[in-house]
């Protein structure tokens, strides 16, 4: 285990979402795939420009090509939906998922002013979005709870038309769990699309597909680098990519639930695990500790965390718990995890990250799933500047502007003189047609 300190753990976590560097089992797959060394980013063009140009036919070749199944129809039909079903435990928990993230959200101020004062009226009128795009991802696993997790806080803002691809399997099925999710949320346009390609038809439409004004939710690399693409042919809500979770640690943190909470997050794709600590001693019982809970995994998801933690895993020795904040500022994480002695002393410290999960009941896996607030959390440092998945994300806003004629006379002066000031002759003009003229 090599442990960072000092400068080398600052560059260590020092990062932007431009310059995150590819897994080399990334690099491999693409090698594979189609016959020559490209970026990411040159895969997601390629497949981007082809579903623009061929639709569906591309949608489908891409599948095949990809994700190994050749779906006859894209869209779920509403037999298939109304069919599906899951053990009684998982609807259940469906349920209080969906009950859990629908109250959180209820809670948030998403709604507009209109003031009607001695200046006339000014405000802002809130709208929901009008179709929104949902991706769920399923390469290593169907996030059911991902659908969940984006759809409700959609919902909330008002959104009615809401439309949700996710990678089929091999068979050209869509997990029923994902389906029951669907079915539980109202929602019935599904898809069976995944990657690149599932973006491109969201963003440009296909004959199947419908193009949505705004397209949301996590997953891989390609699927990330794909949204900022299209960004601008259609919105995108943030930078979701493979997960990472930064825990912060002092020497009365238990090894077991710190090896835990890095392992939950390491099985998934391409996730990086970061621990910062105060503690050489508790660094050397959590390595233990993982190699034995990596062991006891089952597979395939001990190859997973086992790739995760072997390739990506960070460790660093903070000198002091406000160095280890200062750090964990810096590097921006999707999840900041805190087990200290006193983890609400250090909240007022916590700058940027996706969530802030506190002390040991808190878990950042039961945020996963049925704590409230969205596990969609911005990802590669892009949580210096971007926000976890919520109601304002699906809803515009628009000024409203009604003055009265005395606030004309009033504020029209100061108006017409900036115009002037910039250049803009009509400007100025247009304001001063309306006050009274200069009896002079
Ligand atoms: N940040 C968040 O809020 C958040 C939430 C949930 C999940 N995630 C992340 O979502 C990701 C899910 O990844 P996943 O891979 O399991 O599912 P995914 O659905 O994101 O990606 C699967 C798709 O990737 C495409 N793909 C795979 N290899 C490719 C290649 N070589 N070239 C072109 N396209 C390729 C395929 O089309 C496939 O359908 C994980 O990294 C996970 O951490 C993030
Ligand atoms: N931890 C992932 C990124 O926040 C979300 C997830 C879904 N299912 C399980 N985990
Ligand atoms: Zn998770």
């Amino acid at each position: 285990m090599q442990v960072l300190e000092g400068p080398d753990a600052r560059r260590a976590l020092t990062r932007t979402f431009n310059d995150l560097p590819v897994p080399d089992a990334v690099l491999a797959r693409i090698e594979a795939t189609f016959g020559e060394a490209l970026s990411p980013t040159q895969v997601a063009e390629r497949i981007l420009a082809d579903v623009r140009a061929r639709g569906d036919d591309a949608l489908r070749d891409w599948t095949e090509r990809l994700d190994g199944a050749r779906p006859d129809t894209l869209a779920v039909s509403a037999d298939e939906l109304a069919a599906a079903s899951v053990p009684a435990d998982l609807h259940a928990a469906i349920r209080t998922a969906i009950a859990r993230v629908r109250a959180f959200y209820e809670q948030q101020p998403a709604h507009g002013f209109l003031n009607h004062g001695p200046d006339g009226a000014l405000g802002q009128l809130v709208r929901p979005l009008g179709r929104v795009g949902v991706y769920v991802p399923g390469g290593l696993a169907p996030l059911i709870s991902t659908l969940i997790h984006t759809a409700v806080p959609a919902q909330v803002a008002g959104v009615t038309d809401i439309v949700v691809t996710t990678p089929p399997a091999r068979d050209g099925s869509v997990h029923p769990a994902i389906l029951v999710a669907a079915r539980e949320l109202g929602l019935n346009q599904v898809f069976r699309a995944g990657g690149a390609q599932a973006i491109a038809a969201l963003a440009y439409g296909t004959a199947s597909i419908p193009a949505v004004d705004k397209i949301a939710g996590p997953g891989n690399l390609f699927v990330v680098i794909a949204k900022r693409l299209v960004y601008g042919q259609t919105g995108i809500e943030s930078l979701p990519g493979p997960t990472e979770t930064l825990v912060v640690a002092d020497d009365s943190a238990d090894p077991r639930h710190v090896a835990a909470d890095l392992l939950a997050q390491a099985e998934h794709n391409g996730a990086e695990p970061v621990l910062v600590s105060t503690s050489r001693e508790l660094l050397l019982r959590v390595q233990a500790e993982l190699n034995g809970q990596l062991e006891a995994l089952p597979e395939p998801n001990r190859g997973w965390a086992r790739d995760s933690v072997s390739a990506r895993m960070k460790v660093v020795l903070a000198g002091t718990l406000d160095e280890a904040l200062d750090l964990a500022n810096l590097y921006a994480p999707e999840h900041l995890c805190l087990l200290t002695r006193d983890p609400w002393s250090l909240l007022g410290q916590v700058q940027r990250a996706g969530g802030v999960f506190i002390g040991e009941y808190s878990m950042e896996a039961l945020g996963d799933y049925v704590a409230g607030p969205s596990h969609v959390m911005p990802t590669g440092g892009t949580a210096r500047f971007m926000s976890p998945v919520n109601v304002r994300d699906f809803q515009n806003i628009i000024s409203v502007v009604g003055l009265n004629e005395g606030t004309l006379r009033r504020i029209g002066p100061a108006g017409a003189t900036l115009a002037r000031a910039e250049g803009l002759e009509a400007h100025a003009r247009a304001i001063e047609s309306r006050l009274p003229r200069d009896p002079a």
